[in-house]
């Protein structure tokens, strides 16, 4: 059958991102759903899975790789997701500002920026796109918050400037989160506080913002994506919403594969 010849193709392989990404759970836990037994997910990045994802795309190759949106892949690339009628990769959901406890109290304008902060889906592939295209991400930051004072002027009202406090956000090198730690930085220099901003993995991220040795990230996926990593903290981590809506994650392939949904992938 078509799934077969798919799964020979692809050496019955699912091509992911950092293991520690909650993509990667929601992946595992279809690949359970759907009894995709002969199924490898491969482990690397996000930049490994979208050069892999440009190799195969540039040869017309087929290739199943972890999606998500907001990407540029999708602008880039004619890519579908595989429907997923189990429902394994959960709802759309919405991507969290996280701060640390003490933050509002010690940095009241650095909080309420980061409180203030939200954009869309479409403001957030704009940077992405650039970055994609070879801009350097701070760059990129600093010409989507010129293009965009009205949105910015919306996170830094009644924000007194700063003077130099101390602010560090971390973030994890998926492309996403690397233009909105970037924006959300450049928006924080700007208003004068030192901003730091620190790439580490999933883990990490969440443990640095409870233990309280980072002050922000906004790179929160929830109510499901990361909704391990909050229940490990959650009474450590102060939860200011979301900063976008309308988030999807998904196995994802080029249009020119004739499969349409992570059924088709069972032998
Ligand atoms: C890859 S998505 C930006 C986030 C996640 O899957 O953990």
């Amino acid at each position: 059958t078509s799934s077969n010849k798919v799964g020979d193709q692809v050496h019955y392989e699912i091509t992911g991102i950092d293991p520690g990404a909650g993509l990667m759970k929601a992946t595992e836990k279809a690949m359970r759903d759907y009894g995709l037994k002969d199924w490898t997910l491969k482990e690397g990045s996000s930049a490994a899975m979208t050069a892999e994802l440009k190799k195969a795309y540039d040869q017309k190759e087929p290739i199943i790789v972890t999606g998500w949106t907001p990407h540029w892949m999708f602008t880039k690339y004619k890519l579908k997701y595989l429907e997923d009628p189990k429902g394994s990769f959960g709802k759309d959901e919405s991507i969290h500002t996280m701060v640390r406890k003490g933050l509002k109290e010690e940095n009241p304008g650095a909080f309420k920026i980061l409180d203030q902060f939200y954009w869309k889906p479409s403001d957030m592939e704009k940077v992405m796109s650039d970055v994609q295209e070879g801009t350097k991400p701070e760059e990129a930051a600093k010409k989507w918050v010129e293009n965009n004072d009205d949105i910015v002027a919306k996170w830094t009202k009644d924000v007194p400037k700063g003077n130099g406090e101390k602010i560090s956000l971390v973030y994890v090198a998926w492309e996403s989160e690397i233009a909105s730690t970037n924006v959300v930085g450049t928006v924080l220099k700007q208003q004068g506080y030192d901003v730091t901003l620190k790439q580490v993995e999933a883990g990490p991220m969440f443990a640095g913002v409870a233990d309280g040795s980072a002050d922000a990230l906004v790179a929160a996926w929830l109510p499901t994506t990361h909704s391990d990593y909050i229940n490990e903290y959650k009474n450590k981590l102060v939860d200011l919403g979301p900063n976008l809506d309308g988030t999807k994650l998904g196995l994802t392939v080029p249009e020119y594969m004739d499969i349409d949904s992570i059924e088709d992938l069972k032998t």
